[in-house]
C-alpha cells in the first residue's frame, strides 16, 4: 500500500493499495466527524461497490444513504448537482456529515461539488474507482460540473477529507474506460517524469497488465498522483502553475465539447497533447520527437489521438477555456518530456498554434 500525503488549506492522505473500499469507515472515522454519510455513485458503479462502502461506514456507525445517477459525462450538470443538495437537505446532513464519492471523475466532481457548497461546505471523502479518479480527478480538490458552454465551467476548489483509490476496482473497467485513465497518466509524465514516460513507452499499461502485476500498477498511480500533488501543493488554487495540469486540455476539453461528450477525456487531453507538441516543435519550441513519443505511447495504451475538427471550429470551443483572458490565452507548452511551461499568446496566434499542431502533415 502506498500513501501520499497532500498539504493543501485542508491537509489529507490519499490511500493506494487493493482492500480499501472496506476501510472506508474506519478511516472516515479518523478524519472526519458526523454520523451520517451520504454516498454518491452512478448506475454502473453503484451495483459493483457501493453496497461495501455503505456496510463499512454503517460499521463506523455512519446513517449511510446512496444517491445514484444514470451514469456518463452527460449527467456532470447542473441537474444532477441540484437533485444531490435537494438529498443533502431531504436527508438532513449537518455541517459534521459526510460526503463519499464512490465512483470515476464525473461522480468525484459532482459530490465534491455538492459537498463544497451544501451548507456553504462539508466534509467529504473521495473512493476513486477509475483508472482516471485514481491519478488525477479525486486528487486536488478541483470539483464543478459542465455548463451548455463548455466544461467545468462552474465549480470549487474543495479539498476532500481523504482519498481511499482501491485498485482492485480497476479489474471491472472496461478497457476503453482503462485506456482512457492512461491519458492523464501520460500527461503527469510529460510534465515532469521522462523516467515514468520510458516505462509507460517500455509496459504500455492495459487491463492485462492490471492482472498480471497489480502491485506494479498501483506503483504507477502513486508516481502519478504525488506528480500531481507537488504541482497542487505549490498553487492550490491556480494562480499560477498548477495550470500545467492543463497540459492538452485546451484543445483537448474542446474536442469533447465538440463531440458531445461521447469520447473520454482522457482520450480528448492525449489529442490535445500530441497537437500542442506539434505545433510546438514546429516552431523550435520543443523537441522534434516529442510528439511522435507522446502519440506512440498514447496509441500503445489505446488512445485514439486523432482530430476530426478544423482549426476554426476548435478556436471557437476553446474560447470557454478558464485560462484565457480577454484577447489572451495561456497554454501548457511542451519543451521535452519532462519539462513543460506556460507560455500566453494572443487568441490569433493561438489560432495559428491549433492549426499547426492539427495539420495532418506535420
Ligand atoms: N477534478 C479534477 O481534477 C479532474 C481531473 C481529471 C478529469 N476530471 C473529470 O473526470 C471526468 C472523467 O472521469 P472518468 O473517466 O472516471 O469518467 P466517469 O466517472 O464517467 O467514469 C467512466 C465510466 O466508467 C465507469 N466506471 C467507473 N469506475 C468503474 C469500475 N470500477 N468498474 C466499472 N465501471 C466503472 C463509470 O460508470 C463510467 O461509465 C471528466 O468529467 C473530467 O472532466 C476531473
Ligand atoms: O487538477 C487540475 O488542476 C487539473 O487541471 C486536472 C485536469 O486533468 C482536469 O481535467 C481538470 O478538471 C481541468 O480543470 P479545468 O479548470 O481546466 O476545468
Ligand atoms: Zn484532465
Amino acid at each position: 500500500m502506498y500513501t501520499v500525503s497532500v498539504k493543501a488549506s485542508q491537509a489529507y492522505e490519499v490511500h493506494i493499495g487493493t482492500g480499501l473500499l472496506e476501510q472506508v469507515g474506519s478511516v472516515a472515522r479518523t478524519c472526519a466527524g458526523g454520523t451520517k454519510a451520504l454516498i454518491v455513485t452512478d448506475s454502473n458503479v453503484g451495483p459493483l461497490y457501493a453496497g461495501i462502502v455503505s456496510a463499512s461506514l454503517e460499521a463506523a456507525d455512519y446513517a449511510c444513504t446512496t444517491y445514484t445517477f444514470l451514469a456518463g459525462e452527460a449527467q456532470k450538470y447542473a441537474s444532477t448537482y441540484l437533485d444531490i443538495l435537494d438529498t443533502l437537505a431531504r436527508s438532513q446532513l449537518s455541517r459534521d456529515d459526510l460526503v463519499v464519492a464512490v465512483g470515476g471523475g464525473v461522480t468525484g466532481d459532482l459530490a465534491g461539488f455538492a459537498a463544497a457548497t451544501y451548507l456553504r461546505g462539508i466534509n467529504y471523502i473521495q473512493v476513486p474507482t477509475s483508472l482516471l479518479a485514481q491519478v488525477d480527478s479525486s486528487v486536488g480538490g478541483k470539483c464543478g460540473i459542465d455548463l451548455e458552454q463548455g466544461k467545468n465551467l462552474a465549480g470549487a476548489f474543495w479539498q476532500p477529507r481523504a482519498v481511499l483509490a482501491d485498485v482492485g476496482c480497476l479489474a471491472t473497467l472496461t478497457p476503453e474506460v482503462f485506456s482512457d485513465g492512461c491519458g492523464e497518466i501520460i500527461k503527469h509524465a510529460v510534465l515532469a517524469d521522462p523516467e515514468l514516460f520510458q516505462l509507460l513507452h517500455d509496459i504500455p499499461l492495459s487491463l492485462d497488465v492490471l492482472h498480471a502485476n497489480i502491485a506494479g500498477v498501483a506503483a504507477v498511480i502513486a508516481r502519478s498522483i504525488e506528480i500531481k500533488r507537488n504541482i497542487v501543493e505549490a498553487d492550490e488554487r491556480e494562480a499560477g502553475a498548477r495550470a500545467l495540469l492543463n497540459l492538452g486540455h485546451s484543445i483537448g476539453h474542446a474536442i469533447e465539447h465538440l463531440e458531445a461528450y461521447q469520447r473520454g477525456h482522457g482520450s480528448c487531453v492525449a489529442a490535445g497533447m500530441v497537437a500542442i507538441a506539434r505545433a510546438a516543435a514546429a516552431s523550435g519550441a520543443c523537441e522534434e520527437d516529442v510528439p511522435t513519443a507522446i502519440d506512440q505511447v498514447s496509441t500503445a495504451m489505446g488512445l485514439d489521438t486523432s482530430i476530426a475538427w478544423g482549426a476554426e471550429a476548435i478556436f471557437k470551443a476553446a474560447l470557454s477555456d478558464k485560462k484565457r483572458h480577454a484577447d489572451t490565452i495561456t497554454l501548457v507548452i511542451p519543451h521535452a518530456i519532462g519539462t513543460c511551461a506556460l507560455t500566453t499568446v494572443a487568441l490569433k496566434d493561438f489560432y495559428d498554434i491549433i492549426a499547426s499542431g492539427i495539420r495532418k502533415d506535420a
